[in-house]
């Protein structure tokens, strides 16, 4: 990974589409950073836009939840875009919430949906 923090990037099933199509709105602006993403998450995004810089991880029910966790607690990710479904019983719901919870004690940006994420993409230099 290269000096400059990482975005982070995840999608429940139901919401890869979504992320996949907003990396691809909003390419030019991530590719100024490193991206981490969960394994499939990063997958879609690498097939929506092969010239990002993207390190993929485990799956998130495999542990990548914990991997991105992990990354915010040693200070490499600026903030994270979890594209969340919500209408879905997760079976690794305890490490979404652990991730969502990391994000809060260190203070990291994190958007829940396309909305903030516009938003929070807007604020980057
Ligand atoms: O389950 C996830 C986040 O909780 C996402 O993991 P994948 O990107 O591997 O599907």
């Amino acid at each position: 990974m290269t000096e400059r923090k990482a975005i982070a990037l995840i999608a429940h099933d139901q919401k890869k589409d979504d992320l996949a199509d907003f990396a691809r709105s909003h390419r030019k602006a991530m590719s100024a950073y490193p991206i981490v993403a969960t394994g499939t998450t990063g997958g879609r995004i690498l097939e929506a836009c092969p010239d990002l810089d993207v390190t993929r991880l485990k799956s998130g029910p495999l542990g990548g939840d914990q991997q991105i966790g992990a990354l915010i607690a040693t200070g490499e990710v600026a903030l994270v875009l979890f594209f969340v479904d919500p209408l879905t019983a997760m079976p690794h719901d305890v490490d979404v919430k652990a991730l969502m919870r990391l994000a809060i004690v260190y203070d990291v940006p994190m958007a829940l949906n396309r909305a903030t994420a516009e938003r929070l993409l807007s604020t980057l230099d």
